[in-house]
């Protein structure tokens, strides 16, 4: 990105300097709908552009038919309200695209214009999040304001829909899997890709394929092979360089490949299925000698070019044991097509009769990675039917969020100039909670989080071991008293603008995955589960309630029946 923290006047230098500008530097001052510049030149010809305005950035509905929601994407909105300045050659692109009766004025504002009046507060990221609560508060001058709506909305909604997909695939997968995410060639173009491998990790997977989002965000890199190598060999002469050193270098194997052949022998002796002629494919015999001999501490190989419990297995283990007697440990084999529940378990109990058979401790153990179009409803399906598989692949569904398509997150204006706004609707659901305010997550007795509360800002905070009335916003009847055995107050000041407050540092990657992770542990079952889960109380304090509904009849006209 252009913008540079230099421009940046006084104190705000300093606080710029040290955040860098976002991932990708399409994310500019031009990013955004061109409505946003031209509201902005109207209410700067109409002298209001420095209103003191107040927006919230807040989704209706959990996705995914779930009953809760990761937010993601704080850290590049910071990133950018850090590093909003326009420069020559937007200012004269936006003077081209508007009238041509904009007035001069408006682009020696533009040319001064960012953030440094702007005050951000947002709930951190990777926190588990609710519908209506506000996910990032906005505050600062109407004009600046309005034109980040569009580009903070676009950081955020695909990164907590995706960051969710992901926690919900952990949550089916369980705590004890592998879970890969491979949809780099699946994703809606580059940033889609790298966005999603992003925020993948920070949902829970635990490692990527893509080799750009481990060199920008330091996510671990895991990988296979695909049936290309596989299908690549032709026959074992293919290979002229068969010499192994051992894993401690002090032998070496002259010729692995005739070690290899040895092995098969001797499974196939012992092993062979009845239902076979005994010979594997030597093709893939081939590659997957290759492959070893390219990568003796970290062999793995894709078993399902031929097939499976015929060809790729036995292949894999003859490859395996002449290793093992290198002193070399095998990585383990990747199911990508079949019954994964099956070929799993059956793949399980070749490895356990190898262990028996051979006295290979833990061979039985090798790893199996299954992969092919894999979602949150065959990662069920393969827990119910009973499989073997340690670690999951994940491309398609994972990264184009194929079950939703976007979160719906808006951004609306809560107050202006002090005096609060609310945008009614039809669609009671619509309807924006007005006030700028303060929301709090209120824990029950057993350590779950109960329910969030809105309150308007000069309210006081809730305190622990003192009853509460938490009010539903739009439905009179639905109301609780809560007692909170703690609270926690959820909109932190990452942008603090001139108001002197301090501002609350950026996390690592790592820190918001571990906070995702761990609050999706803290979350009441009934909450987390696919079916039917028990949507988590949102409520409004009584006095925010009763206003409301007070601003509500103030602004809704009457009708008249004739
Ligand atoms: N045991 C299982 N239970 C439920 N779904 C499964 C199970 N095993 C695999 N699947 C899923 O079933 C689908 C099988 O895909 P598909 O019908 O395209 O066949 P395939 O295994 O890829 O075969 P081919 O290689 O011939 O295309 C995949 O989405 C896979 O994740
Ligand atoms: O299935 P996904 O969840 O998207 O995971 C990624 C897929 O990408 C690779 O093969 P690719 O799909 O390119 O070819 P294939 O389907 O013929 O194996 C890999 O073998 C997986 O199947
Ligand atoms: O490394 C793998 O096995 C891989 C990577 C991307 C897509 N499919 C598989
Ligand atoms: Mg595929």
């Amino acid at each position: 990105m252009e913008a540079n923290a230099n421009h940046l006047p006084n104190g705000e230098a300093a606080a710029a300097a040290v955040l860098d500008s976002p991932t990708n530097p399409m994310v500019t001052p031009l990013l955004t709908d061109l409505y946003q510049y031209t509201m902005a030149y109207a209410y700067w010809k109409g002298g209001k552009h420095n209103d003191r305005a107040v927006f919230d950035l807040y989704f209706r509905r959990n996705p995914f038919g779930g009953e809760y929601t990761i937010f993601a994407g704080l850290e590049e909105c910071i990133k950018f309200i850090a590093n909003f300045k326009m420069n020559e050659g937007e200012i004269s692109f936006i003077r081209q695209s508007l009238s041509g009766s904009c007035e001069d004025g408006f682009f020696d504002y533009l040319r001064e214009l960012d953030c440094s009046e702007v005050e951000a507060y947002a709930i951190p990221e990777g926190s588990v999040v609710f519908p209506k609560v506000p996910l990032m508060r906005i505050e600062g001058p109407v004009a600046v304001v309005q034109l980040l709506e569009t580009p903070l909305l676009n950081l955020v909604n695909f990164a907590s829909l995706v960051a969710t997909n992901a926690a919900r695939h952990r949550f089916v997968a369980g705590k004890s899997k592998m879970l890969l995410e491979f949809g780099l060639r699946r994703a809606q173009g580059p940033d889609g890709a790298i966005t999603a491998s992003k925020y993948c990790y920070i949902g829970g997977f635990d490692a990527t394929s893509n080799v750009a989002a481990g060199r920008l965000f330091g996510i671990p890199l895991r990988g296979t092979h695909s049936h290309a190598f596989v299908s690549s060999f032709m026959s074992p002469d293919e290979i002229i360089e068969k010499s192994l050193k051992s894993a401690d270098g002090s032998t070496i194997c002259e010729d692995f490949v005739s070690l290899v052949q040895t092995w098969l022998n001797k499974i196939k002796a012992v092993q062979w299925s009845k239902s076979s002629n005994g010979d594997t494919n030597h093709s893939e015999l081939t590659a997957f000698t290759s492959y070893a001999l390219a990568f003796p501490d970290n062999f793995l190989a894709l078993v399902d070019t031929y097939d499976v419990m015929r060809s790729g297995i036995p292949n894999f283990c003859a490859v395996a044991l002449a290793l093992n007697d290198l002193g070399y440990k095998a990585g383990g084999i990747r199911l990508d097509s079949g019954d994964l529940a099956y070929l799993s378990s059956e793949a399980r109990k070749f490895f356990q009769s190898i262990e028996k058979e051979f006295c290979i401790p833990g061979f039985g153990k090798t790893n199996i990675t299954a992969s092919n179009d894999l979602n949150e409803e065959t990662l069920d399906a393969l827990n119910k039917q009973g499989h073997e598989v340690d670690s999951y692949g994940i491309g398609t569904y994972l990264v184009t969020c194929y079950s939703q398509a976007a979160l719906g997150c808006v951004f609306k204006l809560v107050e202006i100039n002090g005096e609060p706004r609310i945008k009614l609707s039809e669609d009671v659901s619509k309807v924006s909670i007005p006030c700028k305010k303060r929301s709090y997550r209120l824990y029950g007795k057993e350590g779950y989080p109960l329910v969030d509360i809105m309150t308007r800002e000069n309210e006081p905070i809730p305190k622990v071991g003192e009853r509460i009335l938490c009010r539903h916003p739009f439905n009179e009847s639905k109301r609780a008293f809560v007692v909170p055995q703690k609270v926690d107050d959820l909109l932190k000041c990452y942008w603090p603008g001139t108001s002197g407050k301090p501002r609350v540092e950026l996390p690592s990657l790592n820190e918001t995955r571990e906070r995702c992770i761990n609050q999706l542990e803290q979350m009441r079952p009934d909450h987390m589960r696919r079916l039917n889960p028990t949507p988590y109380k949102v409520s409004v304090s009584a006095k925010l309630y009763d206003f409301i509904h007070f601003l509500w009849l103030n602004e809704a006209p009457v009708g008249e029946l004739q």
